[in-house]
């Protein structure tokens, strides 16, 4: 398992290990003592898997509120994500600020994103898979939302201006201006 840090404490890349053979190749993609022994002490309780057709697909920015905050870990089964992390952890020296890491079914790459974040991603081509473990369930009602092209986060989604596909919850979601942060 190889662990990258990212420019913002807590978020942290990974790239698990290829097993090649003549058959193609074998990963451990998720090893709670492995990950242990890298720092990262992790109770995984959902498991997600979405799927995007159109290309510039933006799912987020999404955040669940204490006391149902979940951690991910994400990654691409199919097609290829910009993943994104924003630090919205009161406290934090990077608050406001956005990390982002391609992460492919080729690259095998994996970016975990802790609680106190707001996460979302960008699918870069057609028809992409996206799984995620998450450290706590869903809950609808404290499910939250900041607008994913905010200017005041100047997030660089690496695709042209108003190629965007969003839903419709997304295409409506408040400005960061108006995110009161519920992450001490
Ligand atoms: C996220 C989620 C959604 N749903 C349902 C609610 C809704 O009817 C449908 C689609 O939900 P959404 O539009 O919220 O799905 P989506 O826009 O893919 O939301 C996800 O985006 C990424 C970036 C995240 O980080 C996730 O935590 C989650 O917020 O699926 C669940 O049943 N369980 C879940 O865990």
């Amino acid at each position: 398992m190889q662990v990258e840090e990212t420019e913002i404490n807590g978020v942290v890349g990974l790239t698990p290990r290829r097993f090649a053979d003549d058959r193609g190749w074998f990963s451990e993609t998720w090893n709670q003592r492995t990950l242990k022994d890298a720092g990262l002490d992790i109770e995984f309780v959902q498991d997600n898997h979405s799927f995007s057709a159109p290309k510039h697909t933006v799912r987020g920015l999404h955040y669940q509120s204490p006391p149902a905050a979940q951690g991910k870990l994400v990654r691409v089964l199919r097609g290829e994500i910009f993943d994104v992390a924003v630090d919205v952890r009161k406290s934090s020296p990077t608050f406001g600020k956005w990390v982002g890491m391609n992460l492919s079914a080729d690259n095998g790459k994996q970016l975990y994103i802790p609680t106190g974040f707001l996460h979302g991603f960008v699918t870069l081509v057609e028809n992409t898979e996206v799984a995620y473990k998450c450290t706590d369930f869903y809950t609808p009602e404290c499910d939250g939302g900041v607008a994913f092209d905010d200017p005041d986060l100047a997030i660089d989604w690496g695709i042209p201006k108003n190629s965007a596909v969003l839903s419709t919850k997304d295409a409506a979601a408040p400005k960061f201006a108006d995110f009161n942060s519920p992450f001490a």
